[in-house]
């Protein structure tokens, strides 16, 4: 289902055959009226990189993913995918880009799910809106998914509420990722489970970014969960990033004062 520049634009190429960054941001900032949202933020993602984006409550993460997804509008700064600069693009292209290339995990799969429609039509929906018509295939591929995201495949006419928290953020997972995105936003995608439900969910993200060579950028608080899947971190704090650089590095030999605070106060828990 392409039609014309958008599909010209956003061909299909493996990750791997792409040098140059994915996603190059500079300067990208958000006032909320007086009060920054975030400011001055720079960053490239190269393709097949994991950025983690931390910082406490307040320190500007969700606004900064926000605007990365489009889903508020940045007052300054630059954000260009694959050359083409984000803030120019008309909404029909953008969309077009967030179904195709861009997935985007919410926090709560209520979110990001339809709860009102089956876990195979969840999927199923996704690929539809890139093209998919065979209903067969689509079944199949639901079916398939369910599996690779550790959901018995018996209950794809099941309908999401009758499913636990992990299984159904495990669902969103598999809706988001079911068209093979090459960009991934999660917004803290382990937040609200418990503790022995995010670690099987957090050994399955990291399997199948591993798997699918995908490029992420997950904003998240949790320092553990950022040592678990980020090859590399931003920390932010009132809006700005304060650090960046490996994850290693940050977390074992952090350099800002705040940085410290935050890995000793969390880490040693
Ligand atoms: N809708 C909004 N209206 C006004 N101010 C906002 C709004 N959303 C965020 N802010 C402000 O922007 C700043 C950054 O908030 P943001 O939600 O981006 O931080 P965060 O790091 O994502 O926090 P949390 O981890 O609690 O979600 C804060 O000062 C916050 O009060």
């Amino acid at each position: 289902m392409r039609n014309g520049a958008q599909g010209r634009i956003w061909t299909k190429k493996k990750p791997e055959a792409e040098a140059g960054p994915l996603l190059q941001v500079e300067g990208l900032g958000k006032h909320w009226g007086a009060r920054i949202g975030c400011a001055e933020v720079d960053f490239d993602l190269y393709p097949g990189e994991v950025l983690g984006i931390v910082g406490e409550s307040g320190s500007g993460k969700s606004t900064l993913l926000g605007c990365l997804a489009g889903h508020l509008s940045a007052d300054a700064g630059r954000i260009h995918y694959r050359g083409h600069d984000l803030r120019a693009m008309g909404e029909p292209e953008r969309r077009h880009l967030a179904r195709t290339e861009w997935a985007f995990v919410h926090q709560n799969p209520r979110d990001g799910l339809r709860m009102g429609v089956t876990a195979g039509a969840n999927v199923g929906e996704r690929l539809m809106a890139v093209g998919a018509r065979h209903y067969g295939a689509i079944r199949a591929q639901a079916r398939d998914w369910l599996g690779r995201v550790e959901i018995d495949p018996g209950r794809i006419d099941d309908r999401p509420r009758a499913f636990s928290g992990g299984m159904q953020q495990r669902l969103q997972i598999a809706r988001n990722l079911v068209t093979g995105p090459r960009l991934v936003l999660m917004d803290e995608p382990t937040g609200g489970l418990d503790v022995s439900v995010q670690a099987r969910l957090l050994d399955l993200l990291r399997e199948l970014v591993r798997e699918m060579g995908l490029s992420v950028i997950i904003v998240t608080h949790d320092l553990a969960v950022a040592r678990l899947l980020a090859d590399r971190l931003m920390v932010m704090k009132d809006g700005r990033v304060i650090e960046a650089g490996l994850t290693d590095q940050v977390l074992d030999d952090p350099q800002a004062a705040y940085t410290q605070l935050l890995v000793s106060s969390v880490l040693q828990v």
